[in-house]
């Protein structure tokens, strides 16, 4: 993977910039663009469930493809809906387009073809994966660039991006999958994390407010020291097990031959393998 750490960098779009779906995702990008200095009248939305409050900031929010003006010619298409949704919104999605327009996925699963081929073969597509944590400027996305997406297409697509997190970019787009199944929805793993430390503690006396107070910290804070710190995670965790104390314990049960690794290995094949399934 390469362009790990790309600096965020501001939005002086000559162009208006469309977002498709302004959910969880796409709500969370539209604010990293806006921070990073995106001027409300160049966005965009559509949103079929409303956004009076982006409305409120001076972005033009449309509640059907429908209603985007003709040749508004958008310097990207950031398309934020749920797989299931994108066979019924690219046909119109593919009137809209300029012949200049980014196509910037961030669909699960929805490969770079699928929008090739219902843009044009000559379309600059892009296709991302970001993951939550975009909401607090911490995600990370993962990208790779379609055949016809030039050095300023990606410098485009990566910009969308950074501003929201790290990024990173493959050339190979079936390693897409798999970025899908671990930072995709890593999170949501982490979390599970926070919710396991909790439910232990409180079956070991902690009342539920304490007990969910210490795994959010910890997980927290952890990773925010995972973050910081210059030391390898292995060694990371090495500095919390004291020889023959309590973490050694514990990790005896999480390293076991059936702990943690078997554990992850087979969610994170089931999840690249759902991913491999939406591509439909
Ligand atoms: N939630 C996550 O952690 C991540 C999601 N993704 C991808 O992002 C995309 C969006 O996911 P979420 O934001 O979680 O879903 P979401 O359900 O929060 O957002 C999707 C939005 O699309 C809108 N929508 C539905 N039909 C539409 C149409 N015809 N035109 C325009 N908008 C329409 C919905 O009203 C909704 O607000 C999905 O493709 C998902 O695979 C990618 C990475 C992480
Ligand atoms: O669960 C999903 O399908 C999406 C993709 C990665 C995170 N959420």
């Amino acid at each position: 993977m390469t362009g790990e750490a790309a600096p965020a960098q501001g939005f002086a779009l000559d162009r208006p910039l469309l977002l498709i779906g302004c959910g969880k995702m796409g709500g969370a990008m539209l604010e990293g663009w806006l921070a990073r200095g995106l001027s409300p009248e160049k966005a965009f939305v559509v949103e079929p469930a409303g956004a009076p409050a982006l409305a409120a900031r001076g972005i033009t929010v449309l509640s059907s493809l429908d209603e985007v003006p003709a040749g508004l010619d958008p310097a990207a298409i950031v398309v934020a809906v749920k797989p299931q949704t994108m066979d019924k919104v690219l046909p119109v999605l593919a009137g809209i387009a300029g012949p200049r327009s980014l196509v910037l996925s961030i669909a699960a699963g929805k490969r770079l073809a699928l929008f090739e081929g219902a843009f044009g073969a000559g379309t600059p597509v892009v296709r991302a994966m970001p993951n939550t944590p975009a909401a607090v400027g911490r995600g990370m996305t993962v990208l790779v660039a379609g055949g016809a997406a030039g050095a300023m297409d990606c410098d485009l697509a990566g910009r969308l991006c950074a501003a929201v997190g790290e990024i990173g970019w493959v050339e190979d787009e079936a390693l897409i999958d798999v970025v899908t199944a671990l930072s995709g929805g890593g999170p949501a793993y982490v979390f599970l994390m926070i919710e396991v430390l909790a439910k232990a503690g409180e079956k070991l006396g902690l009342s539920p407010d304490l007990a969910m107070r210490l795994a959010r910290q910890t997980v927290s804070g952890s990773g925010e020291l995972a973050r910081l710190s210059s030391e390898p995670a292995d060694q990371l965790r090495r500095n919390v097990t004291s020889p023959a104390g309590t973490t050694e314990r514990a990790l005896n049960v999480l390293m076991a031959a059936d702990g943690l690794q078997p554990l992850f290995d087979r969610a994170i094949e089931a999840a690249t393998a759902r991913s491999r399934e939406l591509a439909g």
